[in-house]
């Protein structure tokens, strides 16, 4: 039998879904829906919660503590506002079922009810891939033109000696929690290990927060760790720099990790235990790597780059491919990878990573697109910077919300921006104008002539386009400029 006749054997005559969708977190509800807006038959599967991580036990949990732990210091700093400081006596379980409602609120966004409205068929339950084309959940066997995986990625918790012995937390599992741990070891220094530090701190935890490089948030400039660092140690969670893991026991009530700080031995004492090393994405285990699915080095799906895997007929997005593991580049590749499996006879596309924006919620916020100095000085290319600190900025004066700054990058001489790095309150919000005026060519030029409203935060966009400018006004115009003025003082 020949190679066609083969597959005319096997393959269905007609598929019952264009696209079935496996995973319903951010990258599989937006690649369901668009293909349903697009008229496609689509079944969308999910084994466990609709709205996946960032509903369940990512963002919405994250920046729902994070708005408590944000209060109670403000209540503590009342005093900087005039009003009388005060111990705050935190409620914490009010604090976790506040978190919980706040989930609840967002659930019917993401729920069965409304993608059924929106013309997709969910199914509960594991999805395992039969073929390219085939897509068991339970008993039921659909038959699809094309498949997107969006599994998503689980925290990783490290091999480290004794751990059989202790309870431990991860970004999944922390949510449970009801009674606060007086005492909390939180490993890890990315977005995760900081967002939560300052939040259990700020909620009356006392945190020492356990990291494996020498500074926090490492993909930042060292000014900005700085910063935060700071800010983290005058709060007081306690920071545990250079810690090669070793081993971690129980003994009699607490937790013991012991490390290795160069050549000395570090104990860390604790109630409770948090891995925030990062998160694997999830490969295996739905028959992908017998279909011949491959994984890159990183361990993610190995895609081209219109996120089509080494499997024709499958596509993929969000965490699960990576590199950045965020809720908005899950829903911006879900457009891509979705579009492409319904069309890709005809038409496919490239995803765009060329500007990817984000955002680490600690306090002060920082946030930043394209390149920061690290960067650039790495990769070699000339920079200007040009910078505007919050204490500048009037809003953020009569808010009290500094310290902060704004840092543009630009081409030298010239006002195309490169990058943008925001420290501050909002700090999220405000970059979403440099965003816009990277994606459109747009210079600081562009930014400086437009009217911002007075005073907010934002104006700081301006401000730092009016610094650049100051900085790069003509400097010949200027003997030209004073004769011109003298000239206009005469009295005719
Ligand atoms: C604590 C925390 C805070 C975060 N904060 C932010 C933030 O502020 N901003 C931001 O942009 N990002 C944030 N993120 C990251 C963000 O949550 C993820 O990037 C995003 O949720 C990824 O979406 P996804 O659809 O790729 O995966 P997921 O949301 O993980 O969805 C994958 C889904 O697939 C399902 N699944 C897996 N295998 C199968 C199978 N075989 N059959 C059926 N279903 C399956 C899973 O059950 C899951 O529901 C945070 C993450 C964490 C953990
Ligand atoms: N605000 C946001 O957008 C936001 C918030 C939270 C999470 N996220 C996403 O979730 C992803 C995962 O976040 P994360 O913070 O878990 O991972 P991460 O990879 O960003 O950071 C992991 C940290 O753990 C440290 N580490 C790794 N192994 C270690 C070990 N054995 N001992 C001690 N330290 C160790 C690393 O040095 C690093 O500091 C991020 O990449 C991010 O994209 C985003």
């Amino acid at each position: 039998m020949k190679m066609a006749e083969l597959m005319q054997h096997w393959l269905p005559q007609r598929y019952d879904y264009n696209l079935v969708v496996v995973g319903a977190g951010a990258a599989g509800l937006v690649s369901a829906y668009l293909s349903a807006a697009a008229g496609a038959r689509v079944a969308l599967v999910e084994q466990a919660q609709m709205g996946g991580d960032c509903l369940n036990r990512g963002c919405v949990p994250s920046k729902a503590l994070i708005r408590s732990a944000h209060l109670a210091q403000q209540m503590r700093q009342a005093d900087h506002y005039g009003l009388p400081g005060q111990d705050v006596d935190v409620d914490f379980a009010q604090v976790m079922e506040r978190v919980q409602q706040t989930i609840r609120t967002i659930e019917p966004h993401d729920s069965v009810e409304r993608y059924q409205s929106l013309g997709v068929e969910c199914f509960h339950g594991q999805a395992h891939l039969l073929s390219g084309h085939e897509v068991a959940v339970g008993d039921r066997v659909l038959t699809t033109r094309r498949i997107v995986l969006a599994t998503g990625a689980t925290p990783v918790v490290p091999e480290l000696a004794g751990l059989d012995s202790v309870d431990y937390y991860t970004s999944d599992t922390i949510w449970s929690l009801r009674q606060k741990p007086r005492r909390l070891i939180v490993v890890g220094g990315g977005p995760i290990g900081c967002e939560l530090s300052q939040a259990f701190n700020r909620l009356g935890s006392q945190v020492v927060q356990v990291v494996h490089g020498e500074r926090l948030l490492k993909r930042e400039d060292r000014a900005v760790c700085e910063l935060v660092q700071q800010v983290f140690h005058d709060e007081g969670v306690e920071l545990c720099l250079n810690c090669d893991l070793q081993h971690v026991a129980r003994q009699q009530d607490e937790i013991v990790l012991t490390c290795h700080v160069g050549d000395e031995e570090r104990t860390v004492h604790g109630d409770a235990l948090l891995f925030a090393v990062g998160r694997q994405p999830m490969t295996q285990g739905f028959g992908f790597e017998v279909l011949g699915g491959t994984v890159d080095r990183r361990g993610a799906l190995q895609a081209d780059g219109t996120l089509r895997t080494s499997v024709p007929s499958i596509y993929c997005a969000g965490d699960v491919v990576g590199p950045y593991q965020f809720t908005h580049m899950a829903a911006h590749q879900a457009a891509t990878a979705s579009l492409n499996a319904l069309f890709d006879r005809i038409w496919r596309r490239r995803v765009d990573v060329s500007l990817v924006p984000w955002t680490t919620f600690v306090d002060p916020e920082v946030a930043r697109v394209g390149l920061n100095e690290q960067d650039a000085l790495r990769q070699k290319i000339a920079y200007e910077v040009t910078r505007l600190d919050y204490g500048e900025l009037d809003r953020a004066v009569t808010d009290t919300t500094t310290p902060g700054w704004i840092q543009v990058l630009t081409v030298p001489g010239k006002d195309t921006i490169l990058g943008v790095t925001i420290v501050g309150a909002h700090a999220g919000d405000c970059l979403a104008e440099f965003v816009l005026a990277m994606k459109n060519g747009l210079g600081l030029k562009k930014i400086l002539a437009t009217i911002h409203v007075y005073p907010t935060l934002a104006e700081g966009n301006k401000l730092v386009a009016g610094e650049w400018q100051r900085r790069h006004f003509p400097a010949a115009l200027k003997p030209w400029l004073k004769r011109f003025h003298d000239w206009m003082r005469r009295v005719s």
